[in-house]
């Protein structure tokens, strides 16, 4: 058999996932297909610079990542954010992991729709792509059909040139290719998820029962 001469892309899934949910799972799985990734990498923020601090410790998030993957082979937890002092920015995550890996990986890295469209607001955002391809997941409720309508001026600028086609990605040897992929719409978010487990509602089935478990263990999510 030949093998190839050019090391295998590797997966980036950063989130807060507080608490991971079967729509972050999905997500990642048909990510890892489209691109034929063996290896997504989930990585659990820290302190983000963008929102509130998160309900749950990052240590309990890592954990509840680690118990929903456990069992797939290519998914991955990865700690760093989670041990990194002060805010964690995705521009310092894929720099320590382009210097990490073995010279020439390219990286592919997810988001879902409503942080696509924000994009223009990250640190060093237009850099980003200089380390990464990039793949953003649909997501109900936001509209990528027609987020060139909407999208702002600077987004849209840097964007749309690098726009590929899903099959491109994973063979591009330059990062920067931004492809929009198709993946299952799934309306479920862990605010809504942290709403329920605070009343009292059921969860089962939006997220993994090792998580729910996990969730009713250390008693997460109650007012
Ligand atoms: N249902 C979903 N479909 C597609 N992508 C999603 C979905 N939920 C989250 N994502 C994406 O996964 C990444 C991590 O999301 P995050 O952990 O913030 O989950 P969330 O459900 O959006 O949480 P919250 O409601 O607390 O904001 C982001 O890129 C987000 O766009
Ligand atoms: O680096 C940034 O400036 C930046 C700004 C907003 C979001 N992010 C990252 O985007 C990922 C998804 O964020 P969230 O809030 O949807 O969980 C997560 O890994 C964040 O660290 C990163």
């Amino acid at each position: 058999m030949l093998s190839s001469p050019h090391p295998a892309a590797v997966g980036v899934y950063g989130g807060t996932f507080d608490p991971i949910h079967q729509a972050h799972l999905r997500v990642a799985e048909e990510f890892a297909e489209a691109f034929g990734l063996s290896q997504v990498r989930l990585i659990p923020t820290g302190e983000p610079p963008h929102r509130n601090s998160p309900a749950t410790p990052a240590e309990q998030r890592l954990a509840m990542v680690e118990a929903a993957i456990a069992g797939n082979p290519r998914l991955m937890a990865d700690p760093r954010e989670v041990h990194r002092r002060g805010y964690c920015y995705t521009i310092d995550t894929l720099g320590e992991l382009k210097a990490e890996l073995p010279p020439g990986t390219p990286l592919a890295w997810l988001v879902g729709a409503d942080a696509f469209l924000s994009l223009h607001r990250w640190k060093c955002w237009q850099e980003l792509l200089d380390l990464a391809h990039l793949a953003v997941a649909v997501r109900p409720g936001f509209d990528l059909e027609s987020w060139q309508k909407t999208a702002p001026d600077q987004l849209l600028a840097a964007v749309q040139p690098k726009l590929s086609d899903e099959s491109a990605i994973p063979v591009a040897p330059v990062p920067g290719r931004i492809t929009f992929l198709s993946t299952t719409p799934l309306a479920i978010s862990s605010t809504r998820l942290r709403a329920d487990l605070a009343a009292g509602r059921s969860v089962r089935y939006l997220l993994p029962d090792p998580v729910l478990e996990y969730i009713e263990r250390h008693h997460l999510y109650q007012i």
